[in-house]
Protein backbone atom coordinates (compact mmCIF):
# COMPACT_ATOMS: atom_id res chain seq x y z
CA UNK A 1 0.00 0.00 0.00
CA UNK A 2 0.96 3.63 -0.73
CA UNK A 3 1.20 5.23 2.39
CA UNK A 4 1.15 8.96 3.18
CA UNK A 5 1.66 10.60 6.21
CA UNK A 6 -0.26 13.91 7.36
CA UNK A 7 2.61 15.81 6.90
CA UNK A 8 4.58 15.90 4.16
CA UNK A 9 8.03 16.75 3.46
CA UNK A 10 8.01 20.21 2.98
CA UNK A 11 6.32 20.59 5.97
CA UNK A 12 3.15 21.09 5.44
CA UNK A 13 0.21 19.30 6.97
CA UNK A 14 -2.56 17.54 3.95
CA UNK A 15 -5.57 17.72 5.79
CA UNK A 16 -5.12 21.47 6.18
CA UNK A 17 -4.28 21.97 2.13
CA UNK A 18 -8.06 20.18 2.06
CA UNK A 19 -9.22 22.18 4.38
CA UNK A 20 -8.96 25.24 2.08
CA UNK A 21 -11.55 23.52 -0.16
CA UNK A 22 -15.67 24.45 1.22
CA UNK A 23 -16.64 21.38 -0.71
CA UNK A 24 -16.19 17.28 0.80
CA UNK A 25 -12.78 16.29 -0.11
CA UNK A 26 -10.66 13.08 -0.09
CA UNK A 27 -7.24 12.44 -1.09
CA UNK A 28 -7.04 8.73 -2.83
CA UNK A 29 -3.85 6.72 -3.71
CA UNK A 30 -3.27 4.71 -6.68
CA UNK A 31 -5.04 1.67 -4.82
CA UNK A 32 -8.08 3.31 -4.21
CA UNK A 33 -7.16 3.95 -0.75
CA UNK A 34 -8.60 7.29 1.38
CA UNK A 35 -5.30 8.83 2.64
CA UNK A 36 -6.84 12.11 3.95
CA UNK A 37 -10.03 13.81 4.58
CA UNK A 38 -10.81 17.35 4.82
CA UNK A 39 -13.12 18.75 7.36
CA UNK A 40 -15.72 19.55 5.06
CA UNK A 41 -15.92 16.03 4.41
CA UNK A 42 -16.40 14.81 8.04
CA UNK A 43 -19.03 17.07 8.58
CA UNK A 44 -20.99 16.48 5.61
CA UNK A 45 -20.78 12.57 6.25
CA UNK A 46 -20.61 12.71 9.86
CA UNK A 47 -17.63 11.09 10.18
CA UNK A 48 -14.19 11.18 11.41
CA UNK A 49 -11.22 11.19 9.21
CA UNK A 50 -9.88 8.33 11.28
CA UNK A 51 -13.04 6.30 10.32
CA UNK A 52 -12.16 6.45 6.34
CA UNK A 53 -8.62 6.80 6.23
CA UNK A 54 -6.75 3.56 5.24
CA UNK A 55 -10.34 1.98 3.40
CA UNK A 56 -11.48 2.27 -0.32
CA UNK A 57 -13.49 4.91 -1.80
CA UNK A 58 -15.51 2.35 -3.57
CA UNK A 59 -16.53 0.85 -0.17
CA UNK A 60 -17.00 4.16 1.28
CA UNK A 61 -19.09 5.98 -1.30
CA UNK A 62 -20.55 3.18 -3.51
CA UNK A 63 -21.03 0.45 -0.48
CA UNK A 64 -19.19 -1.63 -3.25
CA UNK A 65 -16.31 -4.11 -3.20
CA UNK A 66 -15.24 -3.54 -6.34
CA UNK A 67 -13.85 -0.06 -7.85
CA UNK A 68 -16.78 2.19 -9.95
CA UNK A 69 -14.98 1.48 -13.23
CA UNK A 70 -15.47 -2.47 -12.68
CA UNK A 71 -19.11 -2.14 -12.66
CA UNK A 72 -19.13 0.17 -16.11
CA UNK A 73 -18.94 3.40 -14.03
CA UNK A 74 -17.17 5.93 -14.91
CA UNK A 75 -14.86 6.26 -12.76
CA UNK A 76 -12.36 9.41 -12.09
CA UNK A 77 -9.77 7.53 -10.42
CA UNK A 78 -9.09 5.55 -12.82
CA UNK A 79 -9.51 8.64 -15.52
CA UNK A 80 -7.05 10.84 -13.57
CA UNK A 81 -4.81 8.41 -13.15
CA UNK A 82 -4.44 6.83 -16.75
CA UNK A 83 -4.35 10.73 -18.07
CA UNK A 84 -3.04 12.96 -15.63
CA UNK A 85 -6.36 15.20 -15.97
CA UNK A 86 -8.65 15.76 -14.07
CA UNK A 87 -12.03 14.68 -14.45
CA UNK A 88 -15.60 15.23 -13.94
CA UNK A 89 -18.52 13.08 -13.31
CA UNK A 90 -21.97 12.96 -11.47
CA UNK A 91 -22.11 9.76 -9.55
CA UNK A 92 -24.41 8.50 -7.04
CA UNK A 93 -22.95 8.08 -3.62
CA UNK A 94 -24.67 6.24 -0.45
CA UNK A 95 -23.77 8.06 3.25
CA UNK A 96 -22.65 5.66 5.79
CA UNK A 97 -26.67 5.39 6.65
CA UNK A 98 -27.06 3.69 3.40
CA UNK A 99 -28.92 7.00 1.86
CA UNK A 100 -28.45 7.76 -1.83
CA UNK A 101 -27.31 11.01 -3.15
CA UNK A 102 -26.68 12.66 -6.39
CA UNK A 103 -22.84 14.31 -6.17
CA UNK A 104 -20.72 15.80 -9.06
CA UNK A 105 -17.09 14.67 -8.67
CA UNK A 106 -14.13 16.51 -9.61
CA UNK A 107 -11.37 14.35 -9.63
CA UNK A 108 -7.86 16.25 -9.77
CA UNK A 109 -4.28 14.93 -10.27
CA UNK A 110 -2.09 15.83 -7.29
CA UNK A 111 1.61 14.82 -7.18
CA UNK A 112 3.72 14.04 -4.02
CA UNK A 113 6.84 15.23 -2.91
CA UNK A 114 8.59 12.05 -3.94
CA UNK A 115 6.67 11.31 -7.03
CA UNK A 116 3.79 9.55 -5.92
CA UNK A 117 0.64 10.32 -7.74
CA UNK A 118 -2.49 11.14 -5.72
CA UNK A 119 -6.57 11.56 -6.75
CA UNK A 120 -8.27 14.74 -5.00
CA UNK A 121 -11.78 14.27 -5.28
CA UNK A 122 -13.78 17.15 -4.38
CA UNK A 123 -17.19 16.07 -3.97
CA UNK A 124 -20.32 18.53 -4.88
CA UNK A 125 -23.22 17.70 -3.35
CA UNK A 126 -26.35 18.17 -6.32
CA UNK A 127 -29.52 17.27 -4.81
CA UNK A 128 -31.25 19.71 -2.32
CA UNK A 129 -34.05 18.93 -0.11
CA UNK A 130 -36.27 19.20 -2.57
CA UNK A 131 -34.72 16.54 -3.90
CA UNK A 132 -34.96 18.70 -7.28
CA UNK A 133 -32.41 18.53 -9.95
CA UNK A 134 -32.34 21.29 -11.94
CA UNK A 135 -30.78 20.88 -15.42
CA UNK A 136 -32.15 24.40 -17.59
CA UNK A 137 -35.74 25.29 -17.23
CA UNK A 138 -36.70 21.51 -16.52
CA UNK A 139 -37.05 19.79 -13.00
CA UNK A 140 -36.41 16.36 -12.41
CA UNK A 141 -37.00 15.33 -8.84
CA UNK A 142 -36.29 12.05 -6.82
CA UNK A 143 -33.73 10.81 -4.87
CA UNK A 144 -34.23 6.82 -5.19
CA UNK A 145 -31.04 4.75 -6.14
CA UNK A 146 -33.20 3.96 -9.09
CA UNK A 147 -33.82 7.20 -10.29
CA UNK A 148 -29.82 8.39 -9.65
CA UNK A 149 -28.58 5.51 -11.52
CA UNK A 150 -31.20 6.83 -14.37
CA UNK A 151 -29.86 9.60 -14.05
CA UNK A 152 -26.15 8.82 -14.49
CA UNK A 153 -26.94 6.63 -17.43
CA UNK A 154 -28.61 9.92 -19.20
CA UNK A 155 -25.86 12.11 -18.47
CA UNK A 156 -23.49 9.29 -19.28
CA UNK A 157 -25.19 8.95 -22.61
CA UNK A 158 -25.89 12.37 -23.92
CA UNK A 159 -21.87 12.93 -23.43
CA UNK A 160 -21.97 10.64 -26.71
CA UNK A 161 -23.00 11.42 -29.96
CA UNK A 162 -24.82 7.97 -30.17
CA UNK A 163 -28.84 8.14 -30.86
CA UNK A 164 -30.22 7.22 -27.79
CA UNK A 165 -33.52 4.84 -27.45
CA UNK A 166 -35.79 5.62 -24.19
CA UNK A 167 -37.79 2.79 -22.81
CA UNK A 168 -40.22 3.21 -20.39
CA UNK A 169 -43.96 3.08 -18.91
CA UNK A 170 -46.51 5.95 -20.52
CA UNK A 171 -45.85 8.70 -18.59
CA UNK A 172 -42.34 7.54 -16.44
CA UNK A 173 -40.64 10.74 -17.62
CA UNK A 174 -39.33 10.01 -21.11
CA UNK A 175 -39.81 13.24 -22.72
CA UNK A 176 -37.86 15.05 -19.49
CA UNK A 177 -34.96 12.59 -19.96
CA UNK A 178 -34.84 13.59 -23.79
CA UNK A 179 -34.94 16.74 -23.18
CA UNK A 180 -32.53 16.62 -19.94
CA UNK A 181 -29.90 14.44 -22.73
CA UNK A 182 -30.00 17.24 -24.80
CA UNK A 183 -29.12 19.58 -22.15
CA UNK A 184 -26.36 17.37 -20.65
CA UNK A 185 -24.87 17.00 -24.68
CA UNK A 186 -22.58 19.27 -26.65
CA UNK A 187 -25.67 20.09 -28.50
CA UNK A 188 -27.50 22.34 -25.49
CA UNK A 189 -27.09 25.35 -27.58
CA UNK A 190 -28.69 24.20 -30.64
CA UNK A 191 -32.43 23.68 -31.07
CA UNK A 192 -34.33 20.57 -29.54
CA UNK A 193 -36.95 19.12 -31.90
CA UNK A 194 -39.97 16.65 -30.92
CA UNK A 195 -41.51 14.73 -33.51
CA UNK A 196 -44.56 12.59 -32.16
CA UNK A 197 -44.68 9.88 -34.48
CA UNK A 198 -48.60 9.07 -33.34
CA UNK A 199 -49.65 11.90 -35.10
CA UNK A 200 -47.69 11.42 -38.62
CA UNK A 201 -49.59 10.49 -41.55
CA UNK A 202 -47.89 9.12 -44.52
CA UNK A 203 -49.07 12.13 -46.65
CA UNK A 204 -47.04 14.67 -44.39
CA UNK A 205 -43.55 12.85 -43.54
CA UNK A 206 -42.49 14.93 -46.65
CA UNK A 207 -43.65 17.98 -46.49
CA UNK A 208 -43.57 17.69 -42.30
CA UNK A 209 -40.24 15.90 -41.81
CA UNK A 210 -38.24 16.81 -44.87
CA UNK A 211 -40.43 20.14 -45.19
CA UNK A 212 -41.23 21.58 -49.18
CA UNK A 213 -40.60 24.54 -51.78
CA UNK A 214 -43.10 27.24 -53.03
CA UNK A 215 -45.37 25.68 -54.88
CA UNK A 216 -44.60 21.77 -54.19
CA UNK A 217 -48.23 21.04 -54.13
CA UNK A 218 -51.71 22.17 -54.52
CA UNK A 219 -52.21 24.92 -52.02
CA UNK A 220 -48.57 25.51 -51.04
CA UNK A 221 -47.64 29.28 -51.29
CA UNK A 222 -44.44 29.42 -49.21
CA UNK A 223 -40.83 27.39 -48.88
CA UNK A 224 -41.11 25.31 -45.40
CA UNK A 225 -38.04 24.06 -43.64
CA UNK A 226 -39.36 20.00 -42.30
CA UNK A 227 -38.34 19.19 -38.68
CA UNK A 228 -35.31 17.20 -39.35
CA UNK A 229 -33.16 20.73 -41.01
CA UNK A 230 -35.10 22.46 -38.14
CA UNK A 231 -33.19 20.51 -35.87
CA UNK A 232 -29.67 20.93 -37.44
CA UNK A 233 -27.07 21.17 -34.62
CA UNK A 234 -29.10 20.04 -32.21
CA UNK A 235 -31.41 17.50 -30.95
CA UNK A 236 -34.52 15.64 -32.90
CA UNK A 237 -36.39 13.59 -30.63
CA UNK A 238 -39.00 11.11 -31.95
CA UNK A 239 -41.24 10.33 -29.43
CA UNK A 240 -43.58 7.21 -29.58
CA UNK A 241 -41.40 5.43 -32.01
CA UNK A 242 -43.43 1.93 -31.56
CA UNK A 243 -46.08 3.70 -33.56
CA UNK A 244 -44.31 4.51 -36.80
CA UNK A 245 -46.04 2.80 -39.39
CA UNK A 246 -43.85 0.84 -41.76
CA UNK A 247 -43.71 2.24 -44.88
CA UNK A 248 -42.58 5.37 -42.70
CA UNK A 249 -40.14 3.56 -40.88
CA UNK A 250 -37.62 2.94 -44.28
CA UNK A 251 -38.41 6.85 -45.12
CA UNK A 252 -36.93 8.04 -41.76
CA UNK A 253 -33.86 5.83 -41.91
CA UNK A 254 -32.67 6.58 -45.50
CA UNK A 255 -32.70 10.01 -43.73
CA UNK A 256 -30.94 9.39 -40.29
CA UNK A 257 -28.50 7.38 -42.06
CA UNK A 258 -27.03 9.77 -44.74
CA UNK A 259 -28.37 12.66 -42.92
CA UNK A 260 -29.30 13.80 -46.43
CA UNK A 261 -32.65 14.97 -47.91
CA UNK A 262 -34.23 17.06 -50.11
CA UNK A 263 -37.20 19.94 -49.83
CA UNK A 264 -40.73 18.34 -51.24
CA UNK A 265 -40.45 19.74 -54.70
CA UNK A 266 -36.82 20.94 -54.46
CA UNK A 267 -34.10 19.72 -56.23
CA UNK A 268 -31.04 20.31 -54.10
CA UNK A 269 -29.48 17.51 -51.68
CA UNK A 270 -29.01 19.15 -48.23
CA UNK A 271 -27.33 18.17 -45.41
CA UNK A 272 -28.38 17.99 -41.47
CA UNK A 273 -26.38 17.06 -38.83
CA UNK A 274 -28.70 15.60 -35.85
CA UNK A 275 -28.38 13.61 -32.83
CA UNK A 276 -31.74 11.65 -32.28
CA UNK A 277 -32.66 10.30 -28.91
CA UNK A 278 -36.49 8.30 -29.52
CA UNK A 279 -38.82 6.71 -27.11
CA UNK A 280 -41.36 3.83 -26.82
CA UNK A 281 -43.13 2.13 -24.12
CA UNK A 282 -43.23 -1.15 -25.98
CA UNK A 283 -40.72 -3.88 -26.61
CA UNK A 284 -38.77 -2.82 -30.11
CA UNK A 285 -37.17 -6.36 -29.81
CA UNK A 286 -40.40 -8.14 -29.60
CA UNK A 287 -41.51 -5.90 -32.79
CA UNK A 288 -38.85 -6.70 -34.80
CA UNK A 289 -38.97 -10.29 -34.34
CA UNK A 290 -42.84 -9.96 -35.14
CA UNK A 291 -41.54 -8.05 -38.50
CA UNK A 292 -43.53 -5.23 -37.53
CA UNK A 293 -40.68 -2.76 -36.70
CA UNK A 294 -37.53 -2.76 -39.21
CA UNK A 295 -34.51 -4.35 -37.49
CA UNK A 296 -32.42 -1.66 -39.59
CA UNK A 297 -33.86 1.09 -37.99
CA UNK A 298 -33.84 -0.41 -34.81
CA UNK A 299 -29.90 -0.59 -34.75
CA UNK A 300 -29.79 2.81 -36.01
CA UNK A 301 -31.61 4.22 -33.63
CA UNK A 302 -30.96 2.33 -30.13
CA UNK A 303 -26.57 2.55 -30.38
CA UNK A 304 -27.66 3.35 -26.34
CA UNK A 305 -30.66 2.29 -24.46
CA UNK A 306 -31.42 3.80 -21.07
CA UNK A 307 -34.45 2.51 -19.46
CA UNK A 308 -36.73 4.45 -17.08
CA UNK A 309 -38.16 2.89 -13.91
CA UNK A 310 -41.21 2.93 -13.30
CA UNK A 311 -42.52 5.00 -10.08
CA UNK A 312 -44.02 1.96 -8.41
CA UNK A 313 -40.16 0.65 -8.37
CA UNK A 314 -39.05 4.18 -6.70
CA UNK A 315 -42.02 4.76 -4.18
CA UNK A 316 -39.31 6.48 -1.86
CA UNK A 317 -39.75 9.56 -4.49
CA UNK A 318 -43.01 10.02 -4.61
CA UNK A 319 -43.51 12.45 -1.46
CA UNK A 320 -41.01 14.49 -3.61
CA UNK A 321 -42.25 14.52 -6.71
CA UNK A 322 -46.15 15.34 -5.29
CA UNK A 323 -44.47 18.44 -3.61
CA UNK A 324 -43.08 19.80 -6.46
CA UNK A 325 -46.00 19.18 -8.57
CA UNK A 326 -48.06 20.52 -6.03
CA UNK A 327 -46.45 23.48 -6.13
CA UNK A 328 -46.61 24.23 -10.24
CA UNK A 329 -50.37 23.26 -9.64
CA UNK A 330 -50.25 26.13 -6.95
CA UNK A 331 -48.66 28.46 -9.33
CA UNK A 332 -50.72 28.17 -11.78
CA UNK A 333 -53.85 28.00 -10.05
CA UNK A 334 -53.25 30.61 -7.17
CA UNK A 335 -53.14 28.66 -4.00
CA UNK A 336 -51.30 26.26 -2.02
CA UNK A 337 -51.93 22.69 -1.50
CA UNK A 338 -50.10 19.59 0.71
CA UNK A 339 -50.69 16.07 1.28
CA UNK A 340 -51.66 15.05 4.77
CA UNK A 341 -49.60 12.15 6.15
CA UNK A 342 -52.21 10.01 5.06
CA UNK A 343 -52.80 10.98 2.21
CA UNK A 344 -49.23 10.82 1.36
CA UNK A 345 -48.48 6.99 2.81
CA UNK A 346 -52.06 6.62 0.53
CA UNK A 347 -50.23 7.62 -3.00
CA UNK A 348 -46.69 5.70 -1.20
CA UNK A 349 -48.56 2.59 -1.49
CA UNK A 350 -50.61 2.97 -4.46
CA UNK A 351 -49.11 1.73 -8.09
CA UNK A 352 -49.40 4.23 -10.17
CA UNK A 353 -49.73 2.47 -13.62
CA UNK A 354 -49.55 5.45 -15.61
CA UNK A 355 -46.54 6.80 -13.85
CA UNK A 356 -46.00 10.50 -13.06
CA UNK A 357 -48.85 11.41 -15.07
CA UNK A 358 -51.13 9.95 -13.40
CA UNK A 359 -49.80 11.25 -10.09
CA UNK A 360 -50.12 14.84 -11.29
CA UNK A 361 -53.50 14.20 -12.73
CA UNK A 362 -54.61 12.65 -8.90
CA UNK A 363 -52.76 15.82 -7.52
CA UNK A 364 -54.79 18.05 -9.97
CA UNK A 365 -58.50 16.53 -9.21
CA UNK A 366 -57.15 16.14 -5.32
CA UNK A 367 -56.23 20.04 -5.10
CA UNK A 368 -59.13 20.95 -6.91
CA UNK A 369 -61.98 18.77 -4.53
CA UNK A 370 -59.71 19.63 -1.76
CA UNK A 371 -61.58 21.40 1.17
CA UNK A 372 -58.65 23.70 2.45
CA UNK A 373 -54.92 23.63 1.85
CA UNK A 374 -54.29 20.08 3.07
CA UNK A 375 -55.22 17.19 0.77
CA UNK A 376 -57.20 14.50 2.88
CA UNK A 377 -57.48 10.59 1.43
CA UNK A 378 -60.74 11.12 0.53
CA UNK A 379 -59.45 13.76 -1.79
CA UNK A 380 -57.26 11.24 -3.70
CA UNK A 381 -59.39 9.57 -6.35
CA UNK A 382 -57.20 5.91 -6.76
CA UNK A 383 -58.52 3.47 -9.53
CA UNK A 384 -57.64 0.72 -7.06
CA UNK A 385 -58.26 -1.72 -9.99
CA UNK A 386 -55.31 -1.25 -12.10
CA UNK A 387 -53.14 0.47 -9.08
CA UNK A 388 -53.03 -2.37 -6.56
CA UNK A 389 -51.35 -1.32 -3.55
CA UNK A 390 -48.58 -3.17 -2.55
CA UNK A 391 -48.62 -5.59 0.85
CA UNK A 392 -45.17 -4.69 1.57
CA UNK A 393 -46.67 -1.42 2.56
CA UNK A 394 -48.32 -1.16 6.02
CA UNK A 395 -51.63 -0.54 4.59
CA UNK A 396 -53.63 -1.33 7.25
CA UNK A 397 -52.61 2.05 8.52
CA UNK A 398 -54.12 3.73 5.94
CA UNK A 399 -58.22 4.39 5.51
CA UNK A 400 -59.66 3.93 2.37
CA UNK A 401 -60.90 6.63 0.19
CA UNK A 402 -64.78 7.49 1.00
CA UNK A 403 -65.31 10.53 -1.04
CA UNK A 404 -65.86 11.11 -4.66
CA UNK A 405 -65.33 8.13 -6.80
CA UNK A 406 -64.45 7.64 -9.92
CA UNK A 407 -63.29 11.49 -10.52
CA UNK A 408 -67.04 12.29 -10.00
CA UNK A 409 -67.03 15.18 -7.50
CA UNK A 410 -69.73 15.49 -4.53
CA UNK A 411 -72.99 17.70 -4.88
CA UNK A 412 -70.82 20.72 -2.65
CA UNK A 413 -67.78 20.14 -4.48
CA UNK A 414 -68.92 20.75 -8.60
CA UNK A 415 -69.65 24.84 -7.54
CA UNK A 416 -66.56 25.66 -5.86
CA UNK A 417 -64.64 23.78 -8.56
CA UNK A 418 -66.31 26.54 -11.18
CA UNK A 419 -65.94 29.19 -9.13
CA UNK A 420 -62.61 28.01 -8.43
CA UNK A 421 -62.04 28.09 -11.99
CA UNK A 422 -64.29 31.24 -12.92
CA UNK A 423 -66.86 29.05 -14.23
CA UNK A 424 -65.24 27.72 -17.13
CA UNK A 425 -65.70 24.38 -17.32
CA UNK A 426 -63.25 23.21 -20.06
CA UNK A 427 -60.78 24.23 -17.27
CA UNK A 428 -63.04 22.55 -14.45
CA UNK A 429 -62.83 19.34 -17.02
CA UNK A 430 -58.99 19.48 -17.65
CA UNK A 431 -58.20 19.69 -14.08
CA UNK A 432 -60.88 16.43 -13.10
CA UNK A 433 -59.17 15.28 -16.22
CA UNK A 434 -62.65 14.36 -17.99
CA UNK A 435 -64.11 15.63 -20.95
CA UNK A 436 -66.10 18.70 -21.19
CA UNK A 437 -69.26 16.91 -22.08
CA UNK A 438 -68.83 15.04 -18.64
CA UNK A 439 -68.83 18.10 -16.67
CA UNK A 440 -72.01 19.45 -18.40
CA UNK A 441 -73.25 15.76 -17.62
CA UNK A 442 -72.47 16.50 -13.43
CA UNK A 443 -74.07 19.77 -13.97
CA UNK A 444 -77.00 18.43 -15.21
CA UNK A 445 -77.11 15.22 -12.57
CA UNK A 446 -76.69 18.15 -10.05
N1 LIG B 1 -38.69 12.85 -12.25
C1 LIG B 1 -39.65 13.74 -12.52
N2 LIG B 1 -39.74 14.85 -11.80
C2 LIG B 1 -40.70 15.75 -12.04
N3 LIG B 1 -41.64 15.63 -12.98
C3 LIG B 1 -41.59 14.55 -13.75
C4 LIG B 1 -40.60 13.53 -13.55
N4 LIG B 1 -40.81 12.56 -14.46
C5 LIG B 1 -41.88 12.93 -15.18
N5 LIG B 1 -42.36 14.12 -14.77
C6 LIG B 1 -43.54 14.83 -15.29
O1 LIG B 1 -44.53 13.83 -15.59
C7 LIG B 1 -45.22 14.15 -16.80
C8 LIG B 1 -45.06 13.00 -17.77
O2 LIG B 1 -43.70 12.94 -18.21
P1 LIG B 1 -43.30 12.67 -19.73
O3 LIG B 1 -44.28 13.33 -20.67
O4 LIG B 1 -41.86 13.00 -19.90
O5 LIG B 1 -43.55 11.09 -19.77
P2 LIG B 1 -43.41 10.08 -21.00
O6 LIG B 1 -42.73 8.88 -20.47
O7 LIG B 1 -42.78 10.78 -22.17
O8 LIG B 1 -44.92 9.72 -21.31
P3 LIG B 1 -45.56 9.03 -22.65
O9 LIG B 1 -44.92 7.69 -22.82
O10 LIG B 1 -47.00 8.91 -22.30
O11 LIG B 1 -45.27 9.99 -23.76
C9 LIG B 1 -44.63 15.46 -17.29
O12 LIG B 1 -45.44 16.51 -16.82
C10 LIG B 1 -43.27 15.52 -16.62
O13 LIG B 1 -42.82 16.85 -16.43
Amino acid sequence: MDTMTDTTTDGLQISSVLDMHENPMVLIDEHYRIVAANHAYQEAYGVLAADIVGRHCHEISHHSPMPCHQRGEDCPHQAVFSTGQAHEVRHVHFDPSNRAEHVRIRGHAIMGMAGQRYLGEEIIRLVDQDEVITCGEMQMVGRSPAFLRCLHHIEMAARTEASILLHGESGVGKELAASAIHHFSARQRGPFITVDCTSLPDTLFESEILGHERGAFTGCLGRKRGLFETADGGTLFLDEIGELPLAMQAKFLRVLESGSFRRLGGAETLHADVRVVAATNRDLREMVAARSFRADLYYRLAAITVSLPPLRERREDIPGIARVLLQRIGASWGGRWELSREAEIRLCAYDFPGNVRELRNILQKAAALAAGPVILVEDLDLDLEDGRSTPSVPIAAVRCPTGPTHGRPGPAALPALLQRFGGNRRLVADAMGVSERTVYRWLRQG
